[in-house]
């Protein structure tokens, strides 16, 4: 079943001569519980299109379907709760709040929405159950993204969105939160979206796409994926 679906969807910051053309008829579909990488070069348009499938932003016209929900003609209020209940977000920086515990950054989450996982479950999926009560200061840059992944699943979204998650880890480290990614995506029937400009990142993808200059230029079923420690980059 399709539970992400774009079609013709475009997004144009600004206007006159200034005007940019971020998303140019944009069409594509993810199925349930796929593992999809978003692949592009800078400037390509690829968080214009997580933040509209996000609710973060709206598309200037297109229409982006979720679960069959028009997301793009959701009012304010169904956009609050879209992202509150169906949405997950992992960002390059992993943006806690540094005067919370690690616990309390997932408690957080989990209390905005209807049917969170327990926020200590959450710290255990990603292997942080020792660390529950440090601050984010007192962890590494790869404990403080489990920490911001244990936020996104504490809300258990159907759908996780990352924004270049490894950006700022080192390989192993990165690898090892692409394997969590992956693994947590499959344990539990999450859709996966992620935004990376490393082709080598999306062999791990179970559909690639790729995006340039605002259009979507390849999409297809990654017939061998690679295991997340098998990537070389
Ligand atoms: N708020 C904005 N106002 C004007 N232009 C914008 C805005 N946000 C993005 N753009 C422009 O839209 C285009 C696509 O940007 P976007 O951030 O989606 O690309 P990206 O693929 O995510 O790039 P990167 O990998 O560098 O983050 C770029 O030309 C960018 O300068």
């Amino acid at each position: 079943m399709e539970l992400i679906c774009f079609e013709h969807v475009y997004k144009t910051y600004g206007q006159g001569a200034g005007a940019v053309h971020a998303l140019d008829d944009v069409s594509f579909s993810v199925k349930e519980g796929e593992f999809c990488v978003l692949l592009g070069a800078s400037g390509a348009g690829k968080t214009t299109l997580l933040n509209l499938l996000g609710g973060m932003d709206r598309a200037s016209s297109g229409t982006i379907l979720f679960d069959g929900r028009e997301v793009s003609a959701m009012k304010e209020r169904e956009l609050v709760n879209y992202r509150r209940r169906d949405v997950g977000f992992v960002f390059q920086f992993y943006n806690l709040i540094p005067s919370l515990t690690a616990l309390e950054n997932v408690e957080i989450a989990a209390m905005l929405c209807d049917h969170p996982i327990p926020a200590e479950k959450a710290m255990d999926m990603v292997g942080l159950s020792e660390r529950m009560e440090n601050f984010p200061a007192q962890l590494s840059g790869g404990e403080q993204q489990r920490v911001a992944i244990a936020r996104a699943l504490a809300k258990n979204p159907r759908m996780l969105l990352c924004d270049e998650p490894t950006g700022a880890l080192d390989f192993v480290t990165g690898k090892a939160v692409l394997k969590m990614l992956y693994d947590l995506g499959r344990e539990n029937g999450t859709t996966v979206l992620m935004i990376t400009h490393n082709s080598a990142i999306a062999q791990m993808a179970d559909r690639i796409l790729r995006i340039q200059s605002g259009r979507i230029v390849a999409d297809g079923v990654n017939e061998h994926p690679k295991k997340a420690e098998e990537l070389e980059w």
